[in-house]
């Protein structure tokens, strides 16, 4: 039996139009994804001081960090990482409702996992953003050492490694992080929410 049997929605009188004209700007999911060592947390971090220095209230949602908590019971098979984007899509739009823009930074890489997180969400409340870098790039930086135990048999099904990322096809925007700093990036980011309105 389905968990929503005899469960019942109640709507909420405080909706999110409220929570938006309270906090004076529009709530949305801006969606990082990209291989690991491409950069998706640190412009994300990059991108929330620089909203937060704005007044939008917002939250990154990291990869590294709810597989901490939330999500410590999965691992990356290809059905846990399933699992992980899509209880990350349900978190976020909890947050959009709450009137915040959120920030994830998830491999995410399978592309039927996104756009199920896409379908949750309004079409003016989704943002895909590839964080593009080569491979060659990503091992490179290699910030935490994963790649090298990758290559060491260490840790087995790694994205890019023993494991598939399918690149997005036609994401909202593109950062390519090998050739544009992370001040570049976040700039390119915030004209792109400007110009749109988003922000
Ligand atoms: N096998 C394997 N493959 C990929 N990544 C691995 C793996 N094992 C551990 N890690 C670390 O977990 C981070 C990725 O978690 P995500 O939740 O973003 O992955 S996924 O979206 O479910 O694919 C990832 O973080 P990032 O490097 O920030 O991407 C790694 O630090
Ligand atoms: N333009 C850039 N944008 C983001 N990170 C960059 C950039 N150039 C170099 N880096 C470096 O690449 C690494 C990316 O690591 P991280 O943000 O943890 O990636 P991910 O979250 O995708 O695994 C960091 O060490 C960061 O300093």
């Amino acid at each position: 039996m389905a968990a929503s049997t005899n469960v019942t929605w109640h709507d909420l009188s405080l909706t999110k139009e409220f929570r938006r004209v309270q906090n004076a700007h529009h709530s949305f999911v801006i969606w990082f994804t990209g291989l690991s060592g491409s950069g998706k947390s640190t412009v994300a971090n990059e991108l929330a001081n620089r909203l937060y220095k704005d007044g939008i209230s917002n939250y990154v949602l990291d990869g590294d960090n709810i597989r901490h908590g939330l999500n410590n019971d999965l691992g990356f098979s290809e059905e846990d990482r399933k699992e992980n984007i899509r209880r990350i899509g349900e978190v976020s739009k909890l947050f959009v409702d709450s009137g915040q823009v959120v920030l994830t930074a998830f491999i995410s890489p399978f592309k039927e996992d996104r756009e199920i997180v896409r379908n949750l969400l309004e079409v003016d409340e989704f943002i895909e953003v590839y964080v593009k870098c080569p491979i060659e790039e990503c091992e490179n930086r290699d910030p935490k050492g994963l790649y090298q135990k990758a290559r060491n048999g260490l840790i087995k099904d790694f994205t890019g490694i023993d494991s598939p990322y399918e690149e997005p096809e036609n994401p909202e925007f593109v950062v390519e992080t090998d050739r544009f700093s992370t001040e570049e990036c976040v700039e390119q980011l915030v004209s792109y929410l400007t110009e749109r309105n988003f922000i």
